[in-house]
């Protein structure tokens, strides 16, 4: 026989569960009328399923430790995310780097090296450029879209041209872009190896400045560098050429 004690605490424990299974009719395991019929012994263990709805799961425990982890270094990181922060004086500097990966200009760019290009081969390698671009873009928003993670509090909403997805910060859609740019410049342009290590550095920089300048978490960075990498393989997968997008092409033909 349970002492008076024990069951009093579990039902005390428990609220939910009483409530939860005594819904589910008179013959539930913990009701009233069942604890009466057993003349007031210890109610039977509980069914398997509701323990697990009240155990978080492991998987559930490390995604909320690394986003209590990302929210704190995030803070920590954005050193540039006002005139009154710690690093404040740099933040113009931040901005202008962060206009190098905005992609107004690099689809302007683009589009204007296309127009002007007078070989078949660099008609080909913009033409693609321009391809990344626009997948990139329309990607990212779909991914924004989806997660709708706000921008961290500390961000000062002063970007230079947004549409209304950029409220949200995951993925970062300027790491994005010079992930994907990186690559695609490292594979389709000539390059001396100091302008190659310019080019890396241009990309990192580019990430990192963004939770510098408080506009992402650590996390939504990291996502779109690697998002923007694998983005490279579908468009070098998907490569448009005059063999297999010939109206795109004869549009460039003068
Ligand atoms: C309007 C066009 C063509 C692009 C928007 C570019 C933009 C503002 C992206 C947001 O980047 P983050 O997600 O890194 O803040």
């Amino acid at each position: 026989m349970p002492s008076p004690r024990s069951s009093r605490e579990r039902r005390a424990g428990r609220p939910e569960f009483v409530s939860l299974l005594s819904q589910r009719g008179p013959a539930a395991p913990d009701s009233p009328s069942r604890r009466r019929e057993s003349g007031g012994s210890a109610p039977p263990p509980l069914p398997e399923e509701d323990c697990m709805r009240l155990n978080p799961s492991f998987v559930g425990i490390a995604l909320s430790s690394l986003l209590a982890v990302d929210l704190w270094a995030s803070k920590r990181l954005g050193v540039c995310a006002g005139e009154a922060s710690a690093w404040g004086s740099a933040r113009p500097l931040l901005k202008v780097v962060e206009v190098s990966g905005h992609g107004i200009p690099w689809l302007l760019g683009t589009f204007y090296g296309l127009c002007q290009s007078d070989s078949s081969a660099a008609r080909e390698v913009l033409l693609n450029l321009l391809f990344a671009l626009l997948l990139d873009l329309v990607l990212v928003a779909v991914v924004k879209g989806i997660v709708r993670r706000p921008r961290p509090t500390h961000n000062k909403m002063d970007m230079f041209v947004t549409v209304s997805v950029d409220k949200y910060s995951f993925p970062s859609g300027h790491a994005t872009r010079a992930a994907l740019v990186c690559r695609f410049v490292l594979h389709h342009l000539v390059l001396a190896v100091p302008l190659r290590v310019l080019v890396v550095l241009w990309a990192l920089i580019v990430g990192v400045s963004r939770v510098m300048l408080g506009r992402h978490n650590v996390t939504d960075v990291l996502f779109g560098l690697l998002l923007g990498y694998a983005l490279y393989s579908v468009v070098e997968y998907c490569w448009l050429s005059p063999l297999n997008a010939p109206a795109l092409f004869a549009l460039w033909t003068h």
